[in-house]
């Protein structure tokens, strides 16, 4: 009797275990049509965009696809997608601005101080300041930091002192005794170099020495002070920052972009505590940004996420394109012939001219374009404001636009069948200028305030390496040539700004001293 009412209780837990797990399969089938392709566009969202345009026949029409019952279109003609960055006028439906707001939030401005900070003073209200000398052309905050960039990057007086500062931090830091700190990095699982100080891995080299000049740039000494780390935490910040970015849960704080986001804030907000008096060697930019929000009386969390994100945008991209610029050289004797050929006579006076790199080598400038070419993989976006007709399509008002600038440049219409190819001839042919689809600091209304400084300080890196450093790839011993391959790039997670290597892929090198720093 016993043994029967047994089996019958085993019976009953399995078909109740059947019954747990088909119920386990609806909601995983209905989950899945609910958050339609959030799967592949965390996971691989550039496949997501190309099976999108071979699935259209490759005819580049608009195309949509539906993140959590939320619909994106997406669009991928290069005539579409530069008119867009330009501001043509079909596209005037579009908001840009929108973006920016989100993207504040995310870095920790509140919502009530994102509102003020659309609003244009006007005479009678609370921020408005009669002879502001600051903000003398009353402008909302927004559009305030918009021409504080300009101002910072681009008027020539200080962008010459900023591409200054930037390449005497290079000069201190890329010398023999610095070497042991670029021997590898953290979360790096690549090989690493096997032991004196003179071997070390590129990716450390160059995202170290740059993400470490750009702080001393725009903050002087004070953040090192604060969070001895920072660099470090800078460039884990940068790899997960897409985590906060597309709006990701962060699991009570465990999320890898959640503890290099909190030490970053902390060492900003000792910052911003400090008297002005004690920051005197911070950026023009940063002293007039701070006195702005103080005169508006912004909420503390507020001014760190508005600082926070104005230096995300100054390495979001730099410090990995010039990976990428420093491996392809490296990679290959005839560009780093060529290179060491060009720099030569920028050394000429004894200093480093930059406007001499930027302006008269052409071999440089064409694996500078073409690694950019390939390697600017953002995501640009825009929510529509009106009904917009595209060749016959409507995109409806309040539907977010993707658009890919990738796409612009793996077009084949566009390069030619050897798109996939790293070939720096087509922009000896052809200079980038004369590229109507080549787009890799956006355009429009967006084009990146940072791109001459961002050109001057990648171009330096090179000069002052191959000036002080006889440059060797190492031996891969295991490999069928002996020599190491090429890195690929990360293209899973969806971008925050050009991606570097897969984490197990870097290039290892050997620095031999050629000229020491005190004869540079
Ligand atoms: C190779 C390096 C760089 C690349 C490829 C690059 C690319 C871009 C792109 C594509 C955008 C537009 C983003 C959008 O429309 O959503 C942008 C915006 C921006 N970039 Fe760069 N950038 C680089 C370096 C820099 C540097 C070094 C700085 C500052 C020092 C900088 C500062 C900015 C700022 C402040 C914006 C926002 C402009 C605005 O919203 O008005 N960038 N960049």
């Amino acid at each position: 009797m016993e043994v029967h009412s047994e089996t019958m209780d085993l019976a009953l837990r399995a078909q109740l275990l059947v019954l747990k797990l088909h119920l386990l399969a609806i909601v995983y089938h209905e989950l899945k049509k609910g958050i339609g392709h959030l799967h592949p566009f965390l996971t691989n969202c550039h496949q997501l965009i190309d099976n999108a345009v071979s699935h259209f026949g490759h005819t580049d029409e608009p195309f949509a696809f539906n993140i959590c019952g939320v619909t994106i279109y997406g669009l991928s003609r290069p005539e579409d997608v530069t008119d867009i960055l330009d501001g043509a006028s079909w596209t005037h439906g579009m908001d840009f601005e929108f973006f920016v707001f989100e993207v504040m939030q995310k870095f920790g401005v509140s919502p009530e101080e994102v509102e003020r900070a659309k609003h244009t003073p006007k005479p009678g209200d609370a921020l408005y300041i009669e002879n502001d000398s600051s903000n003398p052309r009353h402008l909302s905050l927004i559009h305030f930091v918009q021409d504080l960039y300009k101002k910072q990057l681009l008027d020539s007086t200080n962008l010459d002192r900023m591409s200054k500062a930037f390449s005497s931090c290079l000069l201190e830091k890329l010398t023999s005794e610095h070497l042991d700190l670029y021997r590898g990095y953290p979360g790096s699982i690549g090989p690493a170099p096997s032991s004196a100080g003179r071997e070390i891995s590129l990716y450390s080299l160059v995202t170290r020495s740059m993400v470490d000049a750009t702080l001393r740039c725009f903050f002087g000494p004070y953040l090192h002070e604060f969070e001895p780390d920072i660099v470090d935490q800078a460039i884990q910040f940068n790899t997960h920052a897409w985590i906060l970015f597309y709006g990701l849960p962060d699991f009570f704080g465990y999320a890898p972009v959640c503890g290099p986001r909190d030490k970053l804030r902390a060492a900003l907000r000792a910052f911003i505590s400090l008297p002005e008096e004690q920051r005197s060697e911070q950026c023009l930019a940063f002293k007039h940004l701070l006195r702005r929000m103080e005169v508006m009386e912004m909420d503390m969390e507020s001014r760190v996420g508005l600082l926070f994100l104005f230096f995300f945008a100054s390495i979001a991209n730099e410090q990995v394109a010039c990976f990428w610029f420093m491996a392809h050289i490296v990679y290959d004797k005839e560009l780093l012939d060529i290179a060491r050929k060009e720099i030569e006579p920028a050394w000429q006076s004894g200093e480093l001219d930059v406007k001499y790199l930027t302006s008269k080598c052409p071999g440089i400038d064409s694996v500078f374009n073409e690694m950019l070419r390939q390697r600017t993989n953002t995501f640009g976006w825009r929510i529509m404001k009106e009904k917009t007709v595209i060749r016959g399509k409507e995109l409806l008002p309040g539907t977010p636009v993707l658009i890919p600038i990738r796409v612009l440049h793996t077009n084949q219409r566009v390069w030619g069948s050897d798109v996939e190819e790293f070939n720096t001839a087509r922009f000896v042919k052809k200079t980038a200028a004369r590229q109507p689809y080549y787009r890799p600091f956006a355009g429009g209304p967006t084009f990146c305030p940072g791109r001459v400084l961002a050109k001057r300080e990648t171009y330096a890196f090179l000069a002052i390496l191959l000036r002080r450093f006889d440059v060797k790839l190492l031996p891969s011993p295991g490999s069928p040539n002996g020599k190491q391959a090429f890195p690929l790039m990360e293209t899973l997670r969806p971008p925050t700004g050009v991606k570097g290597p897969r984490p197990d892929m870097d290039l290892f090198l050997s620095l031999d001293e050629r000229i020491s720093e005190k004869q540079t």
